[in-house]
């Protein structure tokens, strides 16, 4: 196999809150990505998905954990060796209008990354705009115009095109098809697989569809409350997975876009026992974690129910 390109280790990153209270958004996350492969990453809102991209796109810094390139430790740079550092990773976000200066045009927008590393002419930028416009196959016509005036299918394109600038080795895709509509969606997926294919991108994938992120990704990590509960090759099915969240959702138990109730499993991977439920608590588990903290936490679980279980997982003071 070959080498691998970003690692993260024990990712952990936290956040205060207004109340004072401490949210550990992702928590102890490793994960490694390796060059021409995709990692999805599914979980319902709020998991800590878009938190873990901002750490691998160093936009934030962990709290705690390392993170590597092509074995590197990179965690700790500034300055300049951190925004030489950066072109090697990209993002593209699911509202890429939000990235672009209205003012710009598409020739303008889509070599604005080139223009911060690089001293090309205007001219020479221009070249590799319709370049760029011809990998994500927009007409060229569109140079001049302004992403506002484009669909929001060729906006993504305009997206990845200018995500692709600096010939990164690392994409980053948040949410990144999510507002499109199925057909050009698949279009974008179609488009991302042929660019990986041609350039050996290293893909990490974040999606609410989890038959998307199968039919696109290599391997797929399931995270539930800021914790990966489960990493495992795309093409296995619901019965492989051993976390119940991770089972359900493969199975497609529920839909995370539809407003079913929602599932609250142990991050421990346990499923409760009714039996060995006392009054008034849900969620007790005969697994010692999750007994301890029933039990310390038992005055405000019995007040206010699973949602409160959830809290106890993440909160601390
Ligand atoms: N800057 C911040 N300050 C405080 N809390 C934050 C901050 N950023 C994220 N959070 C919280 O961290 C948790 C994880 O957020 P994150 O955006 O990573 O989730 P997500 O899985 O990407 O959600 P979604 O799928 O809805 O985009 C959420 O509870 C969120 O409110």
């Amino acid at each position: 196999m070959s080498e691998c390109i970003l690692e993260g280790r024990g990712l952990t990153r936290r956040y205060r809150r207004p109340d004072g209270r401490i949210l550990t958004a992702c928590q102890q996350i490793d994960l490694r990505l390796y060059p021409g492969e995709t990692l999805g990453i599914v979980g319902e809102s709020g998991c800590g998905k878009s938190t873990l991209l901002r750490m691998l796109s160093q936009l934030e810094r962990p709290d705690e954990g390392q993170l590597l390139f092509r074995g590197e430790d990179v965690t700790g740079w500034k300055g300049e060796n951190l925004r030489r550092h950066r072109r090697h990773i990209q993002m593209v976000f699911q509202d890429p209008a939000a990235a672009f200066f209205p003012r710009m045009r598409v020739w303008d927008a889509v070599t604005e990354p080139l223009r911060n590393y690089s001293s090309c002419s205007r001219g020479e930028l221009r070249e590799k705009a319709k370049q760029l416009l011809e990998m994500v196959e927009l007409p060229q016509e569109f140079l001049d115009r302004y992403p506002h005036s484009m669909s929001g299918g060729q906006r993504q394109r305009l997206g990845i095109a200018r995500a692709l600038a600096l010939e990164p080795e690392v994409l980053l895709c948040d949410e990144a098809t999510s507002a499109l509509d199925v057909s050009t969606q698949d279009q974008l997926v179609e488009l991302l697989v042929e660019l990986q294919r041609q350039r050996e991108l290293a893909i990490l994938f974040v999606c609410h569809d989890l038959a998307l992120v199968q039919s696109l990704s290599h391997r797929i990590m399931v995270m539930y409350l800021g914790v990966v509960v489960e990493s495992l090759p795309s093409s296995c099915l619901a019965k492989d997975a051993l976390h119940p969240y991770a089972k359900a959702l493969l199975e497609s138990v529920f839909s995370l876009h539809d407003n079913h109730e929602r599932l609250i499993v142990p991050l421990c991977g346990e499923v409760p026992s009714p039996i060995d439920r006392p009054a008034g608590c849900p969620f007790h588990t005969r697994c010692s974690h999750c007994t301890e903290l029933c039990r310390t936490r038992m005055p405000q679980m019995t007040a206010v129910g699973p949602e409160h279980w959830v809290a106890c997982h993440r909160y601390s003071d």
